[in-house]
């Protein structure tokens, strides 16, 4: 059958709140500033929804999670349904499952048989809240009940009484103290006049509600079908015109069949409500009732204390999700696995921007003492961390993904702070990787295409690798100066004393590995970049430039990473990039973190272009080398700089 093209002539909209003319609504300008009492109603409204119903030892499970999570009153069972729902509420009380503080409640049809049994269940409880329901729609009224409005009353009446009856006699018996939760089934589809009235003829009934002990007005959303101010009308209609209001505590029990549960509930208890009944992740019939665990972060998101503690989420995921036999859509607020990672290009650049701003704000917290580390993260409304989780998924990288994403991950794996320039070059590597294979560039595959990409390992990965060196200053004919150290390492950190104006120029000479096959190499350069550039010139007869050069220390490691573009003499590259490449060393010793930084773009330079031959002069360890080889080290002088492949030296030990 095709939708109807004129649906009114079949479905009837909900109808105003009797608000009299001029009303100004009092919930639209209100804020919420302080958490609800919370009534978890897994082990009932959620249960009775399941396909297969939990077991009472796994009933008793999620009590304990429960209990965990800080709820004070839940409602463990429907004791009139079944002889296991029964002894499920007598386990609790006989074994003493039940902390002092916590309320046990249980739910019973206005039905006297089963209103016995249900208070029969409870005896021994410190405290227990027997909530009584009954339909008091229109169409209940009509359909199921076949009663007049007045009829409903004295339904309603007669098991009230019998609920004061029964309970006072069980107080009697083993000092329970009962609590009535009244339960206006169907509220949300009644005539807010009719709910009012009963519910004065329900204190009337009750006859002993006071501000010290009160009766609970369940305000049930039994089916969602009306938008949530919809709701906060009828909540606030009910809270403004019931007798009593210090004397009774309206609690809110949305359903989600519109899909708006928890916004509704947010209204409602602007409107009035002080009491929510929910679920976890939302289980319930249909489209379930509201959950109570986006609700408490909600709150929590807005700095109010939500008296639930979820730090560790997944954890209560998984034992939720295992007991109702269900599964947590990947999107679903705060539960999902995939809402705290971001994809998108955009989104990703913003939150590494957040995080490095952040880390700046919290550290000026730290040093001045002043003001508080808040969280101001684009596109994270709260940290991941209080909720269990780490930063490793927060993101991930596809073909949607921007430079910022790559840059992130490589920042996280491997503590490298890319520069801008070589974040867009390393991105058009990932960015080819992820179209090629269609899938998600996970952060291993992102670690190792960098290691690939710029030669960082424990192997030689490239037909070029630089197996050992010495820097010393002074030209190859220098024999004659002494060796001395070179320049603080500090101070090459950023490059500043790369200055050649403020160096005593250098000589580099080199045991290179090209394509397998080693060669000596030598070159002379103001700097340590400048004297290895020279080196590899000379040896590979390539004309090259270091276009662009920076360091950072590699966290608490005691290492340095240098980074250098690079590019070929007489080809200058574009704004972007285009037509450069980088390169990566990473070593305890500045020289040689550049050595290598240089060595890794001319790899990539160099491609798969054949290379000149050894030179003859290079084929023999040259001169100076044997000099250094021979001379023995003077006391506190080391070698300038010495480098050797992890593992081992085939000179003098390795600094790296
Ligand atoms: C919106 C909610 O979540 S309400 C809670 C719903 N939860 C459950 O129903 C789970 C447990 N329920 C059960 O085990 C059973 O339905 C029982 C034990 C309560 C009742 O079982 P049965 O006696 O076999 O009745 P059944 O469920 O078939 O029908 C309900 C009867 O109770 C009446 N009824 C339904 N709700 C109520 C109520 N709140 N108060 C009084 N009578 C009610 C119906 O009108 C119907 O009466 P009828 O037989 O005279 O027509
Ligand atoms: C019976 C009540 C409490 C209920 O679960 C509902 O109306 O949804
Ligand atoms: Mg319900």
């Amino acid at each position: 059958m095709p939708m109807l093209a004129d649906p009114s002539t079949k479905y009837v909209p909900y109808c105003e709140v009797p608000f009299p003319p001029g009303y100004v609504r009092k919930w639209p300008s209100k804020r919420t500033t302080s958490a609800p009492r919370w009534l978890s109603t897994d082990l009932r409204d959620g249960n009775q929804a399941l396909v297969n119903p939990m077991s009472n030892a796994t009933k008793l499970e999620l009590f304990k999670v429960l209990l965990g999570i800080g709820f004070k009153e839940i409602e463990v069972a429907y004791p009139s349904a079944s002889e296991l729902e029964y002894q499920f509420v007598r386990s609790l009380i006989e074994n003493n499952e039940v902390p002092d503080g916590v309320a046990l409640q249980v739910i019973t049809p206005a039905r006297p048989d089963l209103i016995k049994k249900s208070i029969a269940a409870l005896g021994g409880a410190k405290h227990a809240i027997v909530h009584l329901y009954n339909a008091v729609s229109p169409v209940f009224r009509e359909v199921v009940f076949r009663n007049t409005k007045e009829q409903t009353i004295e339904l309603t009446l007669n098991a009230v009484r019998l609920v004061r009856e029964l309970s006072e006699a069980e107080t009697a018996r083993s000092g329970t103290r009962f609590t009535l939760n009244y339960c206006f089934e169907t509220f949300s589809q009644t005539e807010p006049e009719f709910v009012v009235e009963l519910g004065n003829r329900v204190l009337e009934a009750w006859g002993k509600a006071s501000p010290e002990d009160k009766v609970i007005f369940n305000l049930a959303a039994t089916v969602e079908c009306a938008p949530s101010n919809h709701y906060a009308d009828q909540v606030e209609y009910f809270s403004t015109h019931i007798n009593q209001r210090d004397s009774v505590v309206l609690s809110i029990h949305p359903h989600n069949d519109r899909g708006t549960a928890v916004g509704a509930t947010e209204l409602g208890l602007l409107a009035g409500g002080d009491r929510v009944e929910g679920c976890l992740l939302g289980n319930g019939e249909r489209t379930g009732n509201v959950d109570l665990i986006t609700l408490a972060l909600n709150l929590y998101s807005q700095g109010i204390t939500p008296h639930l503690d979820f730090s560790n989420l997944a954890e209560v995921v998984a034992v939720v999700c295992r007991a109702n036999e269900m599964a947590v859509p990947t999107r679903y607020p705060y539960a999902g696995s995939l809402v705290f990672s971001a994809f998108a290009g955009t989104h990703q650049d913003a939150i590494k921007k957040g995080f490095d701003a952040q880390e700046q704000r919290w550290r000026a917290v730290d040093q001045s003492g002043e003001g508080i580390k808040s969280w101001a993260m684009p596109y994270i409304p709260l940290d991941p961390k209080d909720l269990g989780y780490g930063y490793d998924d927060l993101i991930r990288v596809s073909s949607q993904s921007g430079k910022a994403g790559a840059a992130y991950v490589v920042k996280q794996r491997l503590q490298l702070e890319l520069p801008r320039r070589m974040q867009v070059a390393f991105y058009s590597v990932i960015q080819a990787r992820a179209e090629q294979s269609g899938k998600e560039m996970s952060a291993a595959l992102i670690e190792s295409a960098f290691k690939e990409t710029y030669i960082i390992g424990a192997k030689p990965l490239g037909r070029l690798h630089l197996e050992s060196y010495r820097l010393f200053p002074g030209t190859p004919d220098g024999r004659s100066s002494p060796m001395h150290e070179y320049p603080d390492d500090a101070a090459t950190l950023v490059g500043t004393s790369d200055d050649p104006a403020v160096l005593t120029p250098l000589h580099f000479e080199g045991q290179l590995s090209v394509d397998g096959k080693m060669r000596a190499i030598r070159g002379a350069g103001a700097t340590p970049v400048l004297a290895i550039i020279d080196a590899l010139r000379t040896s590979l007869a390539i004309e090259l430039v270091a276009a662009e050069y920076s360091a950072h220390a590699v966290g608490s490691s005691g290492k340095v990473c240098s980074f250098v573009e690079m590019h070929r003499a007489g080809e200058s590259p574009s704004k972007s990039g285009v037509g450069s490449v980088w390169g990566v060393g990473i070593s305890a010793n500045v020289a040689t973190a550049k050595c290598r930084a240089v060595v890794s773009a001319v790899n990539t330079l160099v491609g798969s272009q054949a290379l000149p031959p050894a030179k003859k002069m290079h084929q023999r360890p040259p001169t100076l080398w044997n000099w250094f080889k021979n001379v023995p080290l003077r006391a506190g002088h080391t070698p300038v700089s010495s480098l050797a492949p992890e593992g081992g030296s085939r000179v003098l030990k390795a600094e790296s």
